[in-house]
């Protein structure tokens, strides 16, 4: 069949996930299921249990005895893997487990409650889907609710939740997205700024043009639910992508492994740490490294048993950086991979990509 690009800055509405797990049903719909016709993505590669995604200290990063050290193993990450786990970051546990715990209650709210912060048409904003433009789409397993942070003036405030105080249980409960998030954004900006400037250090490059181009950024959250899934093999929580930001910070809020990343042909799966952030590479710095460093493939599992909650912030630099090749960093000899795109064509070619082609391909000169 031919693929058709479609607008996908917006989404068709699909059922709950987590409502269909509540009736805990015996098989998964079909519409769920891709290991039928050929489509195994699950099986494509073998999973590597002896592997391990590096880790990053940060602390080792910024003292002057550590840092050569630390920023070898940087580079190494970024070339080798395209993704780390980020520890001593400098973003306190009690921030990120009020992050992890709001998006917990969130979820736990009714259907009907949840359904008052949902996706409008034409928007991916708000509680919903993301990237379902037919009716035969295969879907994850999978809810989400996704909400653009920073800048300021890009928040829409009716979509963030909010509710009164409320005793349950003999516990006082509040819903409080709005402040958590709002000062949790603050955190990742800080933290993008500093490992970017890492970054482009480990790169070779002496400027911080393109860390201070966080500063400016543009951060968009998206919290994801994966319910227990009946037959977890069967069905992926996210399918295999790349993502198209700068670079993406993510807060694994479960007790088990779920996130895996491609690492020569086989999935490698993230074990939660308490207190680190995992960081990736995305396309973005793909492109403006010239392929030095690759944007990973990932994707996340589910489990039979256990609910599994994620917040990913994926950012982006200011609106008016351009995205191209860096002229110190195409080597001696070498020539520009990538073409050279202003920010705003770099969107409109990502909303209007053909969802069976390679992105990153197409940004290829
Ligand atoms: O929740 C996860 O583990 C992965 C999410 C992800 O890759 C994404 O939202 O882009
Ligand atoms: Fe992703």
């Amino acid at each position: 069949m031919d693929s058709i690009a479609a607008n996908l800055e917006s989404s068709l509405s699909v059922p709950s996930v987590q409502e269909l797990a509540f009736q805990r049903p015996e098989k998964v719909p079909p519409r769920y299921i891709r290991d039928e016709d050929g489509d195994d993505i699950i099986g494509t590669y073998p999973s590597e249990p002896s592997l391990r995604v590096p880790f990053i200290d940060m602390a080792k990063l910024v003292n002057a005895n550590t840092h050569q050290h630390e920023l070898h193993k940087l580079h190494l990450a970024c070339k080798d893997w395209g993704v780390f786990q980020l520890v001593n970051h400098g973003v306190s546990n009690t921030s990120l487990k009020n992050m992890g715990n709001q998006v917990q209650r969130f979820f736990e709210l009714p259907l009907q409650e949840k359904k008052r912060w949902a996706q409008r048409p034409g928007s991916l904003e708000g509680y919903g889907q993301a990237f379902v433009t037919s009716e035969d789409q295969k879907l994850d397993w999978n809810d989400m609710i996704f909400l653009k942070c920073l800048p300021i003036q890009n928040r829409k405030l009716d979509l963030w939740p909010q509710n009164p105080p409320e005793f349950r249980c003999g516990a006082l409960l509040q819903l409080v997205i709005r402040e958590t998030l709002e000062r949790y954004s603050e955190d990742i900006r800080k933290v993008t700024i500093s490992i970017v400037k890492f970054i482009t250090m480990s790169l070779g490059l002496q400027d911080t043009q393109l860390s201070e181009s966080f500063r400016e950024g543009l951060y968009d959250t998206r919290m994801n639910c994966y319910p227990p899934c009946p037959e977890p093999e069967r069905v992926l929580g996210i399918v295999p992508h790349a993502d198209n930001s700068g670079i993406t910070l993510l807060l694994d809020c479960a007790d088990f492994p779920a996130l895996q990343f491609l690492k020569d042909k086989k999935w490698v799966n993230v074990e939660p740490i308490e207190g680190a952030i995992v960081v990736n590479i995305g396309q973005i710095i793909e492109v403006m490294s010239n392929g030095i460093y690759k944007a990973p493939e990932h994707r996340a599992v589910v489990n039979k048993l256990k609910e599994r909650f994620s917040i990913v912030t994926f950012c982006y630099p200011s609106p008016c950086t351009d995205i191209g090749p860096v002229d110190k960093l195409i080597r001696e000899g070498e020539v520009a991979v990538y073409k050279k795109l202003t920010h705003a064509e770099y969107f409109t070619k990502f909303f209007n990509r053909d969802l069976e082609e390679s992105f990153i391909d197409s940004l290829r000169v």
